[in-house]
C-alpha cells in the first residue's frame, strides 16, 4: 500500500505528490457518440474522491478509461506520473466494476475468489502463491468480515457478502488505489456499515479512492472531494456540499440545470455550493 500520508481524517487536502490520477481533456465515443469530452481530472495520493452525477452522464465511462479498459479519443492519461500506455504495474490499481455480484456460475470459494485478486502480485517465476501471498489474501478477508466464510461457495453468499468478496479480491492486491464502482449499490445496511469500516481503515493507511455512486450514504465522513459529471463534463469539483449529496439520487439528466460553458475544475457553474 501507499505510504503517503492521507490528508487529516478523511484525504481532503491535496497533496503536492505525483498524481495518482492525471487526465487532460479526457474524451470517449462509443460508435461516435461522444459519452465524456474535455475532462481534466486529478486525483491525489491519499485522496477520497467521489464521482457523482445523473444516469447516463458518464461517470463509469470516466473510471473505465482511467482503468484502460475504454479507450480515449482525445486526451493524455498519467498514471502515478507515468503515461498510461507505458503504465505497466496494474497491481497498483485496484477495481470493483459496478456488479452486485460475483456471477459466471463458475464454483469458487471465497478463498479462491480473493486468492485471484492476489495473482498481479505474484513473482514471475513463481505462479503460485507464496505463503506470503496466503497471509495477505487471509488478512483481505478478515477486513471484510468474511472469515467464516473463507470456504464457502461465493455463489452462496448474499449478494453484499459478495459485494465484499470483491473488494477483498481488489484489496488482495494491496493497490495504491481503489476504483469502485457503486460499492453501496443492493448492499444492506449491516455490509454498508462493514464496508465502511474497511474503507475507513484504507484511507488511515493512505489508499486513494476513486468511488463512482449514486448513494454517499455512510460513506459521507470519508468524501473528501466530489466531482459531479453531466453530459460527459465535470459541471463541479469541490468539496461535498448537501446539493451535491442529494441532488444525484439517479435524477433524469434532462431536469439538471445546464451551461453552455461548463468548467472542468474547480468550479460551481450550478449553485452547487451554498
Ligand atoms: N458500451 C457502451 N456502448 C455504447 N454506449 C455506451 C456504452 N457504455 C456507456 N454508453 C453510453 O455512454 C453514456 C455514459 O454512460 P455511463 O455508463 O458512463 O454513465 P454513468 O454515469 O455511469 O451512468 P449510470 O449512473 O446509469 O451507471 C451513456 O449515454 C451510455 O448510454
Amino acid at each position: 500500500m501507499s505510504t503517503s500520508p492521507p490528508g487529516p481524517g478523511t484525504g481532503i487536502e491535496r497533496s503536492a505528490a505525483t498524481p495518482a490520477v492525471s487526465l487532460r481533456g479526457g474524451a470517449v465515443s462509443y460508435a461516435g457518440q461522444r459519452a465524456l469530452s474535455g475532462v481534466d481530472l486529478d486525483v491525489a495520493p491519499g485522496e477520497v474522491v467521489a464521482l457523482l452525477g445523473p444516469n447516463g452522464s458518464g461517470k463509469s465511462t470516466l473510471v473505465r478509461a482511467i482503468l484502460g479498459l475504454v479507450p480515449l479519443s482525445a486526451g493524455t492519461l498519467e498514471l502515478f506520473g507515468t503515461p498510461a500506455q507505458r503504465f505497466h504495474d496494474r497491481a497498483r490499481i485496484g477495481y470493483v466494476p459496478q456488479r452486485h455480484t460475483v456471477g459466471g456460475g463458475v464454483p469458487a470459494t471465497v478463498q479462491e475468489v480473493v486468492s485471484s485478486g492476489r495473482l498481479a502480485r505474484r513473482r514471475l517465476l513463481t505462479p503460485w502463491l507464496r505463503p506470503a501471498d496466503r497471509a495477505v489474501v487471509a488478512d483481505t478477508i478478515a477486513t471484510v468480515g468474511l472469515e467464516e466464510k473463507a470456504c464457502a461457495q461465493v455463489s452462496t453468499l448474499s449478494g453484499g457478502q459478495q459485494r465484499r468478496a470483491l473488494i477483498a479480491r481488489a484489496l488482495a492486491g494491496e493497490p495504491d488505489m481503489l476504483v469502485m464502482d457503486e460499492p453501496l449499490a443492493g448492499v444492506d445496511l449491516a455490509n454498508q456499515e462493514i464496508l465502511t469500516r474497511t474503507l475507513t481503515g484504507l484511507v488511515e493507511a493512505g489508499t486513494t479512492l476513486l468511488i463512482v455512486t449514486h448513494e454517499i450514504g455512510p460513506l459521507a465522513g470519508l468524501i473528501g472531494r466530489t466531482v459531479v459529471l453531466q453530459h460527459g463534463r465535470v459541471g463541479y469539483d469541490g468539496p461535498p456540499t448537501d446539493k451535491v449529496l442529494n441532488g444525484f439520487g439517479g435524477t433524469d439528466p434532462h431536469c439538471l440545470p445546464t451551461s453552455p460553458d461548463l468548467p472542468n475544475s474547480p468550479g460551481d457553474p450550478f449553485g452547487f455550493v451554498d
